[in-house]
């Protein structure tokens, strides 16, 4: 831990420590990106690029755990996904959900990234070792990753590793993430407010298509400005919102009609999850099986879904004893368990 500072009475009133972080350098240098994982990762975001600007008809899915809590079994989940999307590539372009880093509605446990150990210790070190040391090793299953941007300074450490990026319906509204946003080498997916609002999604994916500069970091953790060019690769993300889901044919129509009024590529995808199942993991099949009526009838805009997807189905509260823990359960929102994600998957690539 480095001192507080004493030398004012103005600042720090509320800071109890600073604590150095490894830098993105020593990361990299610990974990570097291997050429199979750059191959899965540029092989994969041209894919995603392609689908998402109609010239690949393939169905982009990004499936995977709400939130990972475990390596080992965020490991186990990766082989399965890695052989289905083997086997269902001709149909359906397979990314990995990785989300580590949670926002919360109020407070809660934050993710992977933040707090690996689970108990509010807070060793941000550890967490991005480990993250970046999972995230490699799913690369080099030859299974692309997708996250959630949630931190601002996370990504130097994570960029290189990433084919399909989300930011989410809590910050989509932000300046710093639509700035950061642009920034970004992969696709980014901006996810509709709360509150349902198509809007901020749109006026989000705008913002990131601009240049814009900003404050962060560089490899050897020196503060400076980063001048962007624009992400040309910005989406809606459909998760529902107050007043209900928002995953119907004219909902989609409409945050088209919406991107094709801001000059962007009408690109949609729809997460099955969150309010669209009213968080009810037993009901994300619902929004599944009308995303492949949509595309049977032939919705062009409509280019990939997301699953909340676990070894084992439900959720589970993060014990006291750690050692209670369920085996393959979220520990944020529910999902659905391994065996229905493989049946949902295959039938789809099945009927198209
Ligand atoms: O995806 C996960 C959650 O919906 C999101 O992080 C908010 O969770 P919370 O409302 O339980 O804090
Ligand atoms: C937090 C998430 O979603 P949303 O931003 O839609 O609540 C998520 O996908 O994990």
């Amino acid at each position: 831990m480095l001192p507080k500072s004493h030398h004012s009475a103005t600042e720090n009133l509320h800071v109890s420590a600073f604590e150095t972080v490894i830098t993105p350098r020593q990361l990299k240098d610990a974990y570097p990106l291997t050429a199979t994982a750059e191959q899965t990762v540029s092989k994969a975001r041209r894919a995603v690029r392609s689908i998402l600007h109609g010239e690949d008809d393939r169905l982009l899915v990004i499936a995977g755990p709400c939130s990972i809590h475990d390596f080992d079994q965020a490991l186990t989940y990766a082989r399965k996904l890695a052989a289905l999307r083997e086997d269902v590539g001709d149909q359906l372009e397979l990314v990995m959900r990785v989300y580590v880093d949670k926002p919360r509605t109020t407070v809660g446990w934050r993710g992977y990234l933040t707090d690996p150990h689970l108990n509010g210790a807070y060793d941000f070190s550890g967490g991005l070792r480990r993250t970046r040391e999972l995230m490699l090793a799913i690369n080099d299953l030859g299974l692309p990753v997708a996250t959630e941007l949630l931190d601002p300074f996370v990504p130097q450490y994570l960029f290189d590793l990433l084919s399909w990026v989300c930011i989410g319906a809590r910050t989509a509204e932000s300046q710093t993430h639509r700035v950061m946003a642009s920034a970004v080498s992969a696709p980014v997916g901006f996810k509709n407010g709360t509150s349902g609002s198509l809007k901020v999604a749109v006026d989000a994916a705008v913002a990131a298509k601009g240049a814009h500069a900003f404050f962060t970091i560089t490899d050897d953790a020196h503060a400076c400005i980063v001048h962007t060019r624009g992400n040309p690769d910005g989406h809606v993300v459909l998760r529902g919102g107050q007043d209900g889901p928002n995953y119907s044919a004219p909902n989609v129509a409409e945050a088209a009609r919406l991107m094709t009024q801001a000059h962007l590529t009408p690109a949609v995808v729809v997460d099955c999850s969150h309010a669209n199942s009213g968080s009810d993991h037993t009901r994300q099949h619902l929004v599944w099986d009308d995303v492949l009526s949509q595309r049977r009838v032939g919705s062009r805009v409509l280019r990939g879904a997301m699953i909340e997807s676990h070894l084992n189905p439900g959720k589970q509260s993060i014990p006291a004893d750690l050692t209670d823990l369920q085996y393959g359960v979220s520990v944020t929102d529910a999902c659905i368990g391994w065996d229905e994600t493989e049946q949902l998957l295959r039938a789809a690539a099945e009927q198209r």
